[in-house]
């Protein structure tokens, strides 16, 4: 039996990088292990952007995105499970900011702010990251009720360092069956 009721799905932003491997694809992977999950659907997709390596210099580029996911699970249980898909796809942590097969950020979610050792949001990061920004604003709309809108292209107005965010490709994201070939 479903537990939730419909009002208790709130949307979610989240941003994913990776500059190491086959990074398209080892995306697109983490976006299907995401909309594996009975409680998520992936809502929309961001174009998928080739970034300049920002706070660890000496590393290779980075493509970045942000997917839009309504989900019914609790913050930390939505973090869990996209730490979990980073270990799955083969991340390891071994420089702050360094190399990574995937890194999956829990940006925002509608209505919430937390404040644990485990979980910031909205993500304390997010403003001031071109590589973040750019893709959000391809998939907040513009009357999304929380103010979002607003605060990215503020933000985005004013950042340094966007021409280090270049277009990159459109996402090629069409549900899991796209992947598995059914
Ligand atoms: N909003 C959030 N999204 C993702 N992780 C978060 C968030 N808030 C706190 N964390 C914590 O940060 C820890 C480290 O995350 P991670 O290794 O992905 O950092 P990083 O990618 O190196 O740096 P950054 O957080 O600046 O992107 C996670 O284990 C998680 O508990
Ligand atoms: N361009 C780019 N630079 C980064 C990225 C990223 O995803 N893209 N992630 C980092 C770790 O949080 C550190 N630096």
């Amino acid at each position: 039996m479903n537990m939730h009721s419909s009002s208790d799905i709130s949307e979610a932003y989240i941003a994913l990088g990776a500059n190491l491997g086959d990074r398209e694809k080892t995306l697109m992977e983490a976006i299907a292990c995401l909309e594996e999950h009975a409680d998520i659907t992936v809502v929309r997709c961001s174009n998928l952007y080739e970034t300049d390596p920002v706070g660890y210099l000496d590393q290779p580029c980075f493509v970045n995105m942000v997917v839009a996911v309504r989900t019914a699970l609790h913050p930390e249980s939505l973090l869990s499970l996209m730490l979990e898909i980073e270990l799955r796809l083969g991340r390891e942590r071994l420089i702050r900011f360094g190399p990574r097969t995937v890194d999956l950020d829990l940006l925002w979610i509608e209505g919430r702010e937390v404040d644990t050792t485990l979980l910031t949001l909205p993500h304390p990061r997010m403003f001031e990251r071109a590589f973040v920004l750019v893709p959000l604003a391809d998939i907040v709309p513009e009357e999304e009720a929380s103010g979002l809108y607003a605060s990215l292209h503020e933000a985005l107005d004013q950042i340094e360092g966007k021409e280090g965010v270049r277009f990159w490709k459109t996402c090629t994201w069409h549900g899991a069956s796209a992947l598995s070939g059914n």
